[in-house]
């Protein structure tokens, strides 16, 4: 058994056993993930890693500070009786204490629980950021994942548009950086309020708008008939409900100015939004859509989502504004927005406009000791390396040297460092630089300086 450093010395404790041995065979497990989630191995975590080096540094370059939370949460966090998508596919179930818990399905129920927790001691504005694994439960029917990682970012405390517009122009510098364009990609920018002031005027109760959202949020997904019916059972009246839906066709704001006349704020935050856009210098990024509501129940103002101007795949990202979120958890309401970007659809548009980053391994050297007896002496030099942050592969076992090459061009070493008794005793080591095939002796001591920059000084 291989020591495991969980007491795994000279006992094995049943977990160690392995699947239960029948009649003198092991049966065989299942090595493939649970269904919808996925293994990262080293080439698809090089891609990963990479993906979330981007968002960390966008995430950086606007002074947003990182957070996390458990995977695990109280289901009531996510218990919302809208009827969204998210809540019949919650990832939930009773633990060994009988308490109903639940996979975060998405961070931002999180966050204002942090935020509600920690209160008073919190100076404003927040501007958080996360990278979390979200999971939901749905019916493998559709053979579609049941977890993904989602790149948050939400400024909490401040009321004006600028923050919404300051979390798009986070994404759009996230899209150039990773070489996306304004051609490859928009976002539509709608503001809930438009909905608000529909409702206002056929007075109807307020407590419709989050359920009258979400049917909305499906009108590309399910037929126009079944979006009527549905917004008749919530209770909206006929007219209403025609009255909605013409307003959703709208295009552009003056259309909307007209219709709703000037005075709401849905057209002033509008305004402001694309204002705030010329400034920021990403209006050819966005376009107004009054039929974007987007499909959680906790927006209250402006929603926008990242979407790809191919039409071929779904929403690459979404989000808006939440002011009411953390009065629903018993705290004090906080004007707060963000956004989520989740890590699947980015990934197919790269394939898709073939620019996916080509990642390799990368180690500085591999050291081998040339006889077994040297293998101590392999150590020390690798030691000595690594602690001058040189990157080191050791070769922990005897190999042949068509071994050590085939190994070292495969983890793409620069340089091969290969330890024999007769340089050794010199106190030196033969040196390959691996690209060049150049060859030299050097003093061990002296292996941590780039000596192709020493020969020449
Ligand atoms: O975008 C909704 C969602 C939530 C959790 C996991 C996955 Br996959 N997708």
């Amino acid at each position: 058994p291989s020591e495991n450093g969980s007491g795994g010395g000279g006992e094995r404790s049943a977990s160690l056993a392995g699947p239960p041995v029948l009649e003198n065979s092991v049966q065989k497990i299942d090595v493939n993930p649970p269904k919808g989630t996925r293994d990262f191995p080293p080439e698809e975590m090089r891609l990963r890693s990479w993906l979330f080096h981007n968002f960390r540094e966008v995430s950086r370059l606007f002074g947003f500070e990182e957070v996390d939370y458990p995977v695990l949460e109280s289901e009531a966090l996510f218990i919302r009786k809208a009827g969204e998508e998210i809540r019949d596919q919650l990832y939930c179930f009773e633990d060994r204490g009988n308490r109903r818990v639940a996979l975060r399905p998405e961070l931002t129920p999180s966050l204002a629980r942090l935020v509600i927790q920690k209160g008073k001691s919190l100076s404003l504005p927040l501007k958080w950021f996360a990278i979390g694994q979200c999971w939901r439960y749905e019916r493998m029917t559709r053979g579609r994942r049941r977890e993904h990682y989602q790149w948050n970012m939400d400024i909490i405390g401040v009321p004006e548009v600028t923050a919404e517009a300051e979390l798009i122009s986070s994404i759009v510098t996230f899209f150039k950086q990773i070489g996306i364009s304004a051609s490859d990609v928009g976002f539509k920018v709608n503001s809930r309020k438009v909905l608000q002031e529909i409702l206002r005027s056929y007075s109807l109760s307020e407590n419709l708008f989050a359920k009258v959202c979400v049917i909305i949020d499906k009108i590309e997904k399910i037929p126009i008939d079944e979006i009527k019916k549905e917004l008749n059972s919530v209770g909206m009246p006929q007219e209403g409900v025609n009255k909605l839906l013409e307003v959703l066709s709208i295009k552009s704001l003056s259309e909307l100015e007209e219709i709703l006349g000037g005075a709401g704020e849905a057209i002033a935050d509008l305004k402001q939004l694309f204002s705030l856009a010329e400034k920021f210098g990403y209006s050819e990024w966005i376009q107004f859509d009054a039929s974007v509501v987007r499909g959680l129940a906790y927006y209250t103002g402006i929603v926008f989502e990242g979407f790809d101007r191919a039409g071929k795949l779904r929403a690459i990202c979404g989000g808006g504004r939440y002011d009411r979120l953390l009065s629903t958890f018993g705290g004090d309401d906080l004007p707060a927005c963000g956004f989520g970007f989740g890590d699947a659809v980015i990934i197919e548009l790269l394939k898709e406009k073939g620019i996916l980053p080509e990642l390799i391994p990368q180690v500085e050297n591999i050291v081998c000791a040339l006889d077994h007896d040297l293998q101590g002496a392999a150590a020390t030099v690798a030691t000595m390396l690594r602690e001058k942050g040189q990157s080191v592969d050791l070769v922990l076992e005897s190999k042949p040297l068509k071994w050590v090459f085939k190994r070292a061009a495969r983890i793409n070493a620069q340089r091969l460092i290969l330890v024999g008794n007769t340089e050794y005793i010199k106190g030196m080591v033969s040196v390959k630089i691996l690209s060049s095939g150049e060859q030299s002796e050097i003093k061990i001591d002296e292996l941590e300086y780039d000596h192709a920059v020493k020969e020449e000084s």
